[in-house]
């Protein structure tokens, strides 16, 4: 049985050349919904691969303008920022992330600086900076929800303080962003935009990155009492709905490819601007197939990059940022 419009109507018509799909194409990614997370490592020198994240590099301050510069001329908007920490610098309080003078600090207004124009988003959770490697402080064997928040407050303030333009609440502890933006707003910093992971999963795509950052080994347990189940989803919509009239201007879901009818959920229910990140795993993934000759790198990342879009995100958090903007801008 034939479709009672065929021959009349032809779906592949509009498939036929290039122009034509060009024309029909719903969706469209650009340079402009692009943020690149970058890794910054103490010492000078430094450029070091990770091994996990083949492409992806740790800097130093000194070779910072080297490492973010094509990013900034290819235009793309925001950087984020995630700092490996030296073990020696970690405690159970994860003391660091108060240090006005840390390296996340330090390279905020380097990039401020050089950079003015680049949007700087700041990650706002303690694992960089704990020897036990979760994201707020332990009591009795829990990640104490209420004690966490005032350090998380004290390192979104002390990254605010230093440059960072966005904030990047990304530990998963209840009531942290009305906190967060009672205590910017107290400090005459209203403009410094709050972009909440509201959406995140307990999730093992982020191996590579704990690698990255050097968090993985140190971590005892899992996140589970605090990021969400993958099994869930009308649990999303409540968090970002609890984000959002606590003050979040931007929210994330994060994984991203996993994760895709979250976004489209969220996206839907809220209309509010919606942001995916692509995950450490998820880039590791993509990489090693290419690697193998699986798959073909480019076609596949940029496929990707698409499906975020096509899902209602406004913009990715992703390692291809830089490679993803070149492509665009060769057309
Ligand atoms: N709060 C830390 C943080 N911020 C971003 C990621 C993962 C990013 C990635 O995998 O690319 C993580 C790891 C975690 O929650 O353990
Ligand atoms: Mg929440």
């Amino acid at each position: 049985m034939t479709h009672p419009l065929f021959p009349i109507s032809r779906p592949r018509r509009n498939r036929v050349d290039e122009a034509t799909r060009r024309l029909v194409a719903e969706n469209r990614l650009s340079v402009d919904d692009l943020i690149w997370p970058i890794f910054l490592v103490e010492g000078e020198d430094q450029n070091q691969p990770v091994a996990s994240m083949p492409g992806v590099r740790r800097v130093s301050l000194d070779r910072l303008a080297e490492h973010v510069g094509p990013a900034a001329e290819l235009g793309i908007p925001a950087i984020a920022l995630f700092p490996a920490t030296p073990a020696g610098k970690k405690d159970a309080e994860g003391t660091e992330a108060r240090n006005p003078e840390n390296l996340m600090c330090r390279a905020a207004r380097q990039l401020a600086r050089d950079f003015p124009n680049l949007a700087l988003v700041g990650d706002v959770a303690l694992d960089p900076y704990t020897d036990h490697g979760h994201d707020g402080v332990i009591r009795q064997g829990y990640v104490h929800n209420d004690e966490s928040l005032e350090v998380l407050v004290a390192q979104a303030v002390n990254q605010a303080e230093a440059g960072i333009g966005i904030i990047a609440p990304s530990d998963m502890m209840d009531g942290r962003v009305g906190e967060i933006r009672k205590a910017l707003d107290a400090r005459g910093l209203i403009n410094t935009r709050i972009m909440s992971y509201s959406a995140k999963y307990a999730s093992a795509f982020y191996g590579p990155f704990r690698d990255a950052v050097g968090s993985g080994g140190a971590l005892k347990g899992d996140k589970k009492t605090y990021q969400m189940n993958p099994a869930n989803s009308d649990e999303a919509i409540r968090e970002v709905a609890a984000d959002l009239a606590e003050g979040a201007d931007m929210v994330m879901v994060k994984p991203g490819m996993p994760y895709l009818d979250i976004i489209r959920r969220v996206k839907e229910e809220f209309r509010v601007p919606t942001f995916a990140y692509q995950v450490s795993g998820e880039y590791a993934m993509i990489e090693a197939a290419a690697a193998n000759g699986w798959i073909d790198r480019e076609k596949a990342m940029m496929e990707s990059l698409m499906a975020f879009r096509r899902a209602g995100a406004d913009g990715v958090l992703t390692y291809f940022a830089v490679d993803a903007a070149r492509r665009l801008r060769a057309g």
